[in-house]
């Protein structure tokens, strides 16, 4: 009972339904019990209005009052909403926690705000479409429907980004070069050439490169004035492991890339003989084009992160031990990389209950040591805490997201 209140008492304000947790039986022995913690529940009807998305019994819906205190003063969601210049959010964590419903639902919110808002996903698995119960799919703009201000989405499949890239390198580099200069007598710069592999990386990709070639083709997209309307970008990114390799990429990119270019231009005007080798001089020229604008990219990707004005990253984990150590190391290395981040969100956090069967008393517990976790952790305690519980049906559909981003931004 006291744990119970202990949780109770550190719920953000949010409304729920749990028709699971709480039976008929038990339900009113809970109002009476968190009446005991708040003086603001109510018995509410379905926070769904779609018929889509209707829960399979009747709710029990209550909403119980906020009683945390972030360590650090972070504005909340009127500050994210304030102002019409350009603003990105990134939604990052582990596997499964629970990105893409924070990452929509903040994007639904946005929307319903009155922003023209993006929601983007450079994963292949297109949880996108799955989390709005919508095809999103086909790398373009495409609008959801349900929102009161337009809302858009855009899937980009980051494999397919990459196989444009890879054509530009292996353009940039192939053995009848390498035979002509060794005729020249050049051979030495042939060789530095080859040893940037960059065709070979690009054909065996490390996890996170697809992801960064898809983010900065995003960039592109961002820069063209039929997107010039958006004024929130969401993103939900890669996992944990992925957005950290991502972000030491741009600089590993910049590097392999300004190397092969200025190569090219050495060995180009070393003799003008080797103009007429290359051949194709004009399909080369492309391909070093776009190179020198994927490398562009990778700057302006690798910058946005880093700034303050525009962008936060938002953490986004649940309350486990291992989920809390992979947050705190994901914090530190973004605090590395200078990348700002305020807020993170504890998805999936047991509802409040009077009658918890043992299984839910102890996960309770175990839930409860990773939120002391969080509190004692230096690189998470001083982030604003959100917590979000778990819900007991999938959070699928502009409705349900709406639901979800009335609990979580606030
Ligand atoms: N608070 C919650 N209560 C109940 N279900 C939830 C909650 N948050 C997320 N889910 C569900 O968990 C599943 C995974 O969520 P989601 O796809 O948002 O996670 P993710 O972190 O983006 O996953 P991935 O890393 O695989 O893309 C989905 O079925 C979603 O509906």
């Amino acid at each position: 009972m006291e744990k119970t209140a202990a949780l109770n008492a550190s719920f953000t304000s949010y409304s729920l339904s749990f028709n699971k947790i709480l039976t008929p039986k038990n339900s009113m022995a809970a109002v009476s019990f968190l009446a005991s913690f708040s003086p603001r529940i109510h018995s509410l009807s379905s926070p769904f209005p779609s018929p889509a998305i209707k829960p399979k019994r009747p709710t029990n819906t209550f909403q119980v009052r906020s009683v945390a205190a972030p360590t650090e003063d972070v504005a909340g969601f009127d500050d994210m909403v304030s102002g019409t210049q350009r603003k990105y959010y990134m939604l990052g964590g582990k596997g499964g926690v629970g990105k893409t419903s924070c990452a929509a639902s903040l994007a639904v919110k946005f929307a319903n705000n009155g922003h023209h808002t993006l929601v983007v996903s450079t994963d292949p698995a297109h949880s996108l479409s799955d989390s709005f119960a919508q095809d999103l799919t086909g790398g373009m703009l495409v609008p959801v429907e349900g929102p009161d201000f337009p809302l858009f989405a855009l899937e980009i499949n980051p494999e397919k980004a990459r196989e444009e890239f890879r054509d530009a390198a292996k353009n940039n580099g192939g053995t009848g070069v390498k035979d002509f200069m060794d005729g020249m007598g050049l051979g030495m710069l042939a060789e530095q050439l080859g040893e940037l592999k960059l065709g070979e990386l690009l054909d065996t990709p490390p996890p996170g490169l697809d992801e960064a070639i898809a983010i900065s083709k995003v960039m592109q997209f961002l820069d063209s004035p039929q997107y010039s309307m958006f004024t929130r970008i969401v993103f939900d990114t890669a996992p944990t492991g992925h957005t950290l390799r991502l972000l030491s990429l741009p600089d590993f990119l910049d590097a392999s890339i300004g190397k092969i270019l200025k190569l090219r231009e050495k060995i180009a005007s070393a003799t003008s003989a080797i103009k007429s080798v290359f051949g194709q001089e004009e399909t080369r020229q492309n391909a070093a084009d776009k190179l020198e604008q994927l490398r562009e990219r990778m700057v302006k990707v690798r910058d946005l992160f880093r700034d303050t004005d525009s962008t936060e990253f938002v953490i986004v984990t649940i309350p486990t031990v291992m989920a809390v150590s992979e947050s705190s190391r994901l914090r530190a290395s973004l605090n590395k990389e200078n990348v700002p981040v305020r807020r993170l969100i504890v998805n999936q956090i047991l509802p409040p209950s009077a009658l918890d069967c043992k299984f839910c008393a102890v996960k309770r517990k175990d839930q409860m040591r990773a939120l002391d976790m969080i509190r004692n952790d230096p690189e998470l305690s001083s982030l604003k805490l959100i917590q979000s519980p778990l819900v007991d049906m999938e959070i699928r559909g502009v409705p349900a997201l709406k639901f979800m981003g009335d609990i979580v931004w606030k």
